[in-house]
């Protein structure tokens, strides 16, 4: 389970919260949507819960475990997609997910074939001993994505795990995913795309301006909304029709 309580995190030199007071339970199994415009806080929140962002107050815990205390446990417990690939572009697909795999203690020919399982799963078995910088931006997220699960995580975090790739990717992506999560790991992600995580997540909360201002199951929002077919409609009825630009 993830115990969020009281969140917030200010940037330096920033003049307001990008995330605040925020409050969240989330349970194990779901697979949990984090919808919100852009510069809503989305992917500071997600950053704070994979420890890769020191919140400014208020803290959380992951089955009972915070980072403070418990920073190595953390880190087998869970599994990071950020929004950025990282990758060594001049390794191979095979390469990179041996050192990645190495990099959580794995090694000998379990974790051979764990990449191998991926690698066929992801449908790039035959593109394991190219080089990532040969790699279009489907097949990067792809890598990306095996590189921070072959430890097995319990919970695994993704920024937009499918922005920038086709529709066969993603759905190659969302089909791995929802693997996992069968398999037992909880899933927490931020993502634009409304049908999908309509389709695809247990529970979904919308954030805006740092708050999270709606949270439940994507039909029962529907049903909740009036005059609302879909949750593209119930997040627009939520957090309006303006523009969020900002510089
Ligand atoms: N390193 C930073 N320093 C200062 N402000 C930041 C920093 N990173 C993000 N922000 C600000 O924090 C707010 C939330 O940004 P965040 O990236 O978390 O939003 P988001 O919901 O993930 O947006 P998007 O959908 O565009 O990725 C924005 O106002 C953004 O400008």
């Amino acid at each position: 389970m993830i115990q969020i309580n009281e969140l917030s995190k200010k940037y330096k030199g920033a003049d307001d919260f990008s995330v605040r007071d925020l409050n969240l339970t989330i349970e194990n199994g779901e697979i949990f949507g984090l919808l919100g415009p852009n510069g809503a806080g989305k992917t500071t929140l997600i950053s704070m819960l994979s420890s890769l962002l020191k919140p400014t107050s208020g803290h959380f815990t992951i089955d009972g475990l915070n980072y403070k205390d418990n920073k190595n446990q953390l880190k087998q417990l869970i599994g990071i997609v950020p929004q950025e690939y990282a990758l060594y572009p001049s390794l191979t697909a095979y390469e990179n997910l041996m050192y990645f795999g190495s990099m959580y203690g794995l090694k000998g020919q379990s974790l051979k074939d764990d990449v191998n399982t991926h690698l066929e799963a992801m449908g790039l078995a035959k593109f394991a001993n190219k080089k990532i910088d040969a790699f279009s931006g489907g097949m990067k997220r792809r890598i990306n994505l095996i590189s921070s699960i072959l430890h097995n995580p319990k919970v695994l975090f993704l920024d937009e795990p499918t922005v920038g790739v086709d529709v066969q990717s993603k759905n190659v992506i969302m089909a791995h995913l929802k693997e996992l999560n069968t398999a037992g790991t909880t899933i927490i992600y931020t993502s634009h795309h409304l049908n999908e995580a309509e389709k695809f997540c247990t529970r979904v909360g919308i954030i805006d301006h740092g708050t999270l201002i709606c949270l439940g199951k994507p039909q029962e929002l529907i049903a909740q909304e009036e005059n609302t077919e879909n949750l593209e409609g119930v997040f627009l009825a939520k957090t309006g029709k303006a523009l969020r630009d900002h510089a």
